[in-house]
């Protein structure tokens, strides 16, 4: 069996005294960066989570001509084609083998962007998605300045307060078609589904489905990739798959790199490597789904160290090169800016 990520599993669903909780939630973010949160249905309901995958498949499969006319633009809301967006840019011969679409907020249960016309019913379905995992996202914030010892301890929570102003919160819906349906063969070793990257915003959180592995983290000796099992040991008998949490780069500015911000990528089920790369019981032979929600704090957030002993004490990363150290304080904005400039070349490059 391969180097299957020992990622702890956490229930954060209970309403008695949180503390432990926290903590568990710290150690992990510190260790891995990633942590399964057990789907008990009490943050989110599995109909939803049901639904919202429902919807996703219908709004793939609508006409192209309503997807292109959603094409993605500079504020990161919209469709991305096949190979449109390249994660990896340094080590990619073509684009990430996936199709994305991106929802934005919503205001009244309407989408402030275009949407296909196909799902243009599912609107209030897909506004109440996101709300949910707003208040999950919430709910980690807080649980992680608590667990970080943050004065106060609601610091990361009330920078996503959405009464704060816009954000750059982005609800995906993702679609990754099997090798066999694809005009551009990949090849086994160059190309994957989601090039290696990390994640832009403060933490993201990801919904599979059971039976589509493919997603892959870089341990911390920078070249072991380690498969992340949809369904880890302990939760077959879940009401549904646990949501895989993981920190992205403005927890790890804030923290000073403490929280990992950890690189991961997603890779086609391989058919001539060895045949022990993947995940037992995971085998990807049809279209693969995937959600994620980028949590980000208002756009004006300063990344700047935030007030924690525990972070400010934290000085291990400075003597690795951590980049996330010494640096000139960025703005949420500037940071995400930044980043999409960098895995949206052909966007950046039109309309510039
Ligand atoms: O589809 C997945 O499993 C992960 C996708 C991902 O990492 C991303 O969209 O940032
Ligand atoms: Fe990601």
């Amino acid at each position: 069996m391969a180097n299957i990520a020992k990622i702890p599993i956490i229930d954060i669903s209970g309403d008695g005294d949180q503390t432990q909780v926290a903590k568990e939630l710290v150690e992990a973010a510190i260790e891995h960066g990633f942590v399964y949160i057990k789907n008990t249905g009490n943050d989110i309901a599995v109909d939803a989570i049901n639904r919202a995958f429902e919807m996703s498949k219908r709004l793939f499969g609508a006409p192209l001509s309503e997807k292109q006319a959603c094409t993605i633009q500079q504020n990161n809301r919209g469709w991305s084609a096949m190979n449109y967006e390249t994660l990896d840019p340094a080590n990619q011969r073509v684009g990430d083998f996936k199709e994305a679409f991106n929802f934005g907020e919503f205001v009244d249960n309407k989408a402030q962007q275009p949407i296909p016309p196909t799902i243009a019913a599912d609107q209030p379905d897909i506004s109440a998605f996101r709300d949910l995992c707003y208040n999950l996202s919430l709910k980690l914030n807080t649980l992680l300045g608590i667990g970080l010892g943050v004065n106060p301890p609601d610091f990361f929570t009330t920078a996503h307060h959405r009464a704060r102003g816009p954000s750059g919160t982005i609800l995906r819906f993702l679609r990754y078609p099997p090798r066999n349906a694809l005009s551009q063969s990949p090849t086994d070793n160059d190309d994957v589904r989601a090039g290696a990257h990390s994640d832009y915003g403060s933490l993201t959180l990801l919904f599979r489905l059971r039976g589509q592995p493919g997603l892959e983290i870089l341990l911390r000796d920078g070249k072991t990739w380690s498969p992340v099992p949809v369904v880890p040991p302990g939760t077959e008998h879940d009401p549904a798959p646990p949501i895989l949490m993981n920190i992205g780069d403005l927890l790890a500015y804030w923290t000073n790199g403490l929280l990992r911000s950890t690189v991961h990528r997603v890779v086609f089920p391989s058919s001539t490597t060895a045949p022990d790369r993947g995940v037992q019981g995971e085998r990807d032979e049809g279209t693969r789904y995937s959600i994620a929600y980028f949590c980000h704090p208002f756009g004006g957030a300063e990344l700047g160290v935030v007030p924690s002993e525990r972070v400010q004490g934290y000085r291990g990363g400075v003597a690795e090169g951590n980049p996330y150290a010494e640096r000139r304080v960025l703005t949420a904005d500037e940071h995400l800016r930044m980043r999409l400039k960098a895995s949206y070349a052909q966007l950046y490059k039109d309309k510039e």
